[in-house]
């Protein structure tokens, strides 16, 4: 199951996304974004997640695909920057996603450690 989800064009072009994002630790801020990201810290990328999904939510609720999808990018990138920041690889998350699969997500919030 995990290897077909690794196939699929969105996830492969997350993972190759996440690369760009990795080989660019270390990077000169001053020609690239998530270098600039990098060099300001958890809390700056961490605030810019939180930031791109307020503004896909207000997107949302205004009713504008074209802007929702716009913003969806930037909070996918986004949390992608995160994950990187913090050691963790699109695998990660694909991992959790899988165990999930075909439990209901009322059954699982009840199985999760407090
Ligand atoms: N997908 C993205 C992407 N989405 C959004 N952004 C940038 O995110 C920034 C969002 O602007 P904001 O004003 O909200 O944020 P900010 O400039 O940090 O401003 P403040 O919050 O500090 O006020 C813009 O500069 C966008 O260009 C992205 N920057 C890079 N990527 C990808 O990352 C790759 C590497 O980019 P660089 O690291 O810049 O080479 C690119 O080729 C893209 O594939």
């Amino acid at each position: 199951m995990a290897a077909k989800t690794k196939s699929d064009p969105l996830a492969s072009l997350l993972k190759d996304l996440y690369a760009t994002i990795l080989a660019r630790k270390g990077a000169d801020p001053e020609t690239s974004h998530t270098a600039r990201l990098f060099s300001r810290g958890t809390a700056k990328i961490a605030q810019k997640v939180g930031e791109e999904a307020v503004e896909a939510v207000i997107e949302a609720m205004r009713g504008d695909r074209d802007k929702l999808a716009s913003e969806s990018a930037d909070l996918l990138y986004h949390l992608l920057v995160l994950w990187a920041d913090a050691g963790l690889t699109p695998d990660d998350i694909y991992a959790v996603l899988a165990a999930r699969q075909g439990i209901s997500g009322i059954e699982e919030k009840k199985n999760r450690k407090a």
